[in-house]
């Protein structure tokens, strides 16, 4: 009863009117008509991403936040201020240039952006001499979602764009935003996951709108018992969710580098998964969810030991049988500088063993007497750095790189920070 008769006629040719889409009708909401960046600009974000995860090539993350490194510095007893903080960057930034054959790029932290060396020099001139691309944190830190179990979002967008581009004009061409997820029984959640991969994409299209390549970190905590099989579907469905609100806010992908988990079993689980294991676990989650657009795929460390993750790195680079349509490489922070700190913090106790009445001495001496162990320090990131080029390239044999840190867990319980 009542229903109107359908007009006979002709139907209309030529372009759709706008907001058509197929299945939807002429006045549907939904619109396929969007912009990706101008050719220039995606030019430009392409040749950094391509830099960044050039064959052999890894990230040094050194972005720690003020509250994470008071955690790596009191493990080597030593205080949480600016000045200590200011020459273990230096530390860093000032290692042999060969450095820069194995670490393209440096994720700093805002603080060390305008630290100067020494000789009065920026920090960021130290990377820069040496060829290495520096790249910046911009987000603010995790917050907690009301109402879930314990779970997280990241913020920082506020004022974002007017931070890039100050960022961009201070000598950053990258940038980085870590979300955490957890795996609980119940988690992570369905708003965690939207939260989390919708804050991602938002924060990546911003960073592209200032010609900086955003680095898309999704982190799912290595926190709990479960098995590889529930780590791997987890990061599915959180990599599935990041890919899809990237495509909706128009992100070009081309111009973004994704930070993953490698896939591992929970910390507290005791089933012993090999390498290979590890690395099948993560190419298929990867394989599923990651489009081949994207140029790179740079793991974090995750509280691995330095060998596991290189012996994890190379296995994915390596195992046979399965596809690798991106550069998969490095964005390591402890698994880089765990044996670093080691190396810097160690002759600080000879030091103490100095005679008392030189402990005046000492205490003015105490940088000058680490300084006597930069070069060591030094040459353990040189080390760790070439082992993960090589486990990048799946040229990796495992132990021919014995550090002082070496197999010793970097895991922290609830790396949400
Ligand atoms: O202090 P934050 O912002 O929580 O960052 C924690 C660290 O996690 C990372 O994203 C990954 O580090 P790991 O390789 O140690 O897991 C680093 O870039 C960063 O320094």
């Amino acid at each position: 009863m009542g229903a109107k008769k359908k007009k006979k006629g002709k139907k209309k040719k030529g372009p759709p009117e706008s907001g058509w889409m197929p299945g939807f009708g002429t006045k549907a909401t939904m619109t396929t008509y969007f912009q990706y960046p101008a050719p220039e600009l995606q030019e430009e974000l392409k040749k950094i991403a391509n830099a960044i995860v050039a064959p052999g090539k890894g990230i040094l993350a050194a972005d720690e936040s003020t509250g994470t490194m008071g955690k790596r510095l009191q493990d080597i007893g030593v205080e949480n201020s600016e000045e200590n903080r200011r020459q273990y960057r230096q530390l860093l930034f000032s290692s042999d240039a060969v450095l820069s054959e194995n670490i393209s790029g440096v994720i700093l932290f805002h603080e060390t952006l305008y630290q100067k060396a020494d000789d009065g020099a920026p920090l960021v001139s130290l990377l820069e001499k040496r060829g290495i691309i520096p790249g910046i944190k911009v987000d603010t830190g995790v917050v907690p979602l009301m109402g879930s179990e314990d779970e997280c979002t990241t913020q920082g967008l506020d004022g974002l764009a007017e931070r890039c581009a100050q960022y961009k004009k201070d000598g950053c061409h990258f940038a980085k935003w870590r979300c955490v997820l957890k795996i609980g029984r119940n988690t992570p959640s369905y708003q965690a996951i939207m939260e989390n991969a919708n804050v991602l994409a938002r924060y990546a299209s911003i960073c592209q709108s200032q010609r900086i390549v955003p680095i898309v970190e999704p982190e799912v905590l290595p926190d709990g018992e479960h098995d590889l099989d529930r780590a791997q579907k987890v990061t599915e469905a959180v990599l599935a969710a990041v890919y899809k609100a990237l495509s909706d806010h128009h992100v070009y992908l081309e111009g973004t580098l994704l930070k993953p988990n490698m896939v591992t079993a929970g910390q507290g689980c005791k089933v012993p998964y090999t390498p290979v294991d590890v690395a099948r676990a993560t190419l298929t989650a990867l394989l599923r969810t990651v489009p081949a657009a994207v140029p790179g795929i740079t793991f974090l460390s995750g509280g691995q030991s330095e060998e596991d993750a290189s012996v994890h790195l190379n296995a994915i680079n390596a195992v046979e049988g399965m596809k690798r349509p991106w550069a998969l490489t490095f964005s390591y922070g402890r698994a880089l500088q765990a044996s670093v700190l080691r190396a810097w913090a160690g002759k600080k106790e000879n030091i103490g063993a100095a005679q008392q009445e030189l402990i005046k001495r000492a205490k003015y001496n105490a940088w000058a007497g680490k300084k006597e162990n930069i070069g060591a320090a030094q040459q353990e990131l040189i080390k760790r750095a070439k082992a993960n080029s090589q486990a990048s390239l799946g040229k990796y044999v495992a132990g021919s790189a014995p550090s002082l840190a070496g197999s010793k867990s970097n895991f922290i319980k609830a790396h949400a920070y």
